[in-house]
């Protein structure tokens, strides 16, 4: 038997408290990357333990292989249509719950599932909470043709928002570019700070080649942050973000 390596204790905490969000019966969208896998562990710890009846729709080809042979069954977001929650990572979250993802470049399928979700539940641990998104290189994935215009007409945006001249860097594997689960490349848009997330979201999706940013506004209700000695925080939209955490972030609380 494979044995995995003891999951990171914030990620789990975070994992455990919105899988115990989870209802017999439901609907759910599992989403991508090292804390989603945690939770697809807890998840299906708990749908076997309990003989929980769920519909799972997965964000990625990786987290649908995870998924399965852990015993979940994976259809696809059509067959099941609208999901009750679907529960996710993410690569920075600030005050407002707006969300940077795709560091695992998954984002694309990931918005797409948190958009047929009624609800979005991010889990984390306190290193993703921070005052002002864009630390994180922000990923856009564009359609291989014509990747060089669409390179150029990103800059062009970027300098339109006075962002400044910024790397825009292809993702590579190796030495191959980065692929997507649709068969599309990455560019990560090295911002440092991005002030108007709303204005640079509008201003990529105008642009041709893209297919799709790693901004998700106004999409997640609730946000979910571990911590290392096994509690979390739970920051709902409505409510803001917890003022101690944002006091601890980076300190690794
Ligand atoms: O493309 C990947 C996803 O958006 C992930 O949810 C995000 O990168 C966070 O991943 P992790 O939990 O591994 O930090």
């Amino acid at each position: 038997m494979t044995r995995h390596p003891e999951p990171d204790p914030a990620k789990l905490a975070a994992a455990r408290a919105a899988v115990a969000l989870v209802q017999d019966g439901m609907k759910l969208g599992l989403g991508t990357g090292s804390t989603a896998s945690v939770m697809v562990r807890v998840l299906a710890d708990r749908a076997r333990a309990e003989g929980l009846r769920l519909r799972c729709a997965a964000t990625s080809l990786a987290t649908c292989e995870l998924a399965e042979s852990l015993g979940l069954s994976i259809e696809s977001l059509d067959r099941i249509g609208w999901l009750d929650m679907t529960i996710d990572g993410a690569d920075e979250i600030d005050p407002d719950l707006h969300l940077i993802k795709g560091g695992g470049g998954a984002h694309l399928r990931e918005k797409i599932v948190a958009a047929a979700s009624k609800r979005m539940v991010v889990i984390a641990d306190p290193a993703k909470v921070v005052e002002q998104l864009g630390v994180f290189p922000l990923p856009v994935e564009v359609v291989q043709f014509g990747f060089e215009t669409t390179r150029t007409l990103i800059r062009r945006a970027l300098t339109d928002l006075d962002l400044g001249d910024r790397d825009v860097l292809h993702r590579l594997k190796g030495s191959d570019p980065w692929v997507t689960d649709e068969g599309n490349w990455i560019l990560d848009l090295h911002l440092a700070c991005i002030p108007d997330p709303v204005a640079l979201a509008r201003a990529l999706s105008a642009i041709p080649g893209v297919v799709e940013h790693g901004l998700f506004l106004g999409m997640c209700q609730l946000a979910i942050i571990g911590k290392p000695d096994g509690t979390v925080i739970c920051l709902d939209r409505n409510e803001g973000l917890d003022a101690d955490l944002l006091a601890h972030e980076g300190d690794g609380l």
